[in-house]
């Protein structure tokens, strides 16, 4: 069997007191879309967080195409073109253009030259449906635009795997459907992709692999037609039937 793209092995971590990661054991195919599922506060973010450097961990090993996670600062920017994240709010660069904001870590990270990597933008806006809006400013766009534009710009980055902190979280509901296509899309065409989302009917379509997470630890995993037709824990039927967490498992942090 081929190596994971994406490997964790006993990751921990925390924040102070509270013990956010304990021990998580992940692998992330190639070509795999794996939906991370799970509570609020189960450590979904953090965990996204950790893979591509954007939290240390306290113990464990992370590796990346069987490379463990670099220190320094040319080699993270590296990783993150490789492990391109999509966050909930975005985070395009406000002052620049959508077109700028596609072109600028292909020409600095990756060497592309400027007229290169504008062409290139231009086709991954177009995949994305939004090629007409290239010239305006974030804040002139919708929101479902512009974490459209925010996943043409971590394709640019010709990334081995993209995260996907949930994309849809922060958008109107009218928005949610137009860019979770996108991202069917992405699935279809053989991205290696983690993300969490709560949009099951998205993870039900597009996920090779469920994993679901509950208080720092990956408690249960399988394809999605076993996980939602028969989940094997208590926690993840709770989960599934939007029962609220009970007081007592969060005294245990
Ligand atoms: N930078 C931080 N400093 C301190 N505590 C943090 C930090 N980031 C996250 N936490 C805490 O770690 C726990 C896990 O948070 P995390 O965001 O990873 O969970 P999550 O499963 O993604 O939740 P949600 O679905 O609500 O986004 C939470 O209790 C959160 O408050």
């Amino acid at each position: 069997m081929s190596e994971p793209l994406v490997r964790l092995r006993g990751v921990e971590k925390h924040f102070g007191d509270l013990h956010v990661l304990r021990g998580i054991d992940l692998d992330v195919m190639r070509g795999e879309v794996v939906v991370l599922l799970g509570p609020s506060g189960s450590g979904k973010s953090t965990l996204c967080r950790t893979i591509n450097a954007l939290e240390g961990i306290d113990a464990g090993e992370i590796r990346i195409d069987g490379t463990p996670l670099p220190t320094t600062g040319a080699e993270l920017a590296r990783l993150r073109a490789d492990v391109a994240m999509v966050f909930q709010s975005f985070n395009l660069f406000a002052h620049k253009t959508v077109l700028e904001n596609v072109t600028l870590g292909p020409v600095r990270v990756r060497g592309l030259a400027p007229d290169d990597a504008a062409d290139r933008a231009l086709a991954l806006l177009d995949r994305v449906g939004v090629r007409s809006q290239a010239d305006k400013h974030p804040s002139q766009l919708s929101g479902g635009q512009q974490q459209r534009v925010a996943i043409a710009r971590a394709l640019a980055m010709d990334p081995k795997v993209i995260l996907f902190d949930e994309p849809t979280s922060a958008l109107d509901p009218e928005m949610v459907q137009e860019v979770l296509e996108v991202m069917l899309g992405l699935a279809q065409d053989g991205m290696t992709m983690l993300v969490v989302t709560h949009e099951m009917t998205f993870a039900r379509r597009a996920a090779h692999r469920v994993v679901f997470m509950d208080e720092g630890r990956v408690v249960e995993e399988g394809s999605p037609a076993d996980f939602f037709a028969h989940p094997a824990t208590e926690r993840a039927r709770a989960f599934l039937s939007g029962r609220p967490r009970s007081p007592s498992t969060r005294a245990q942090r």
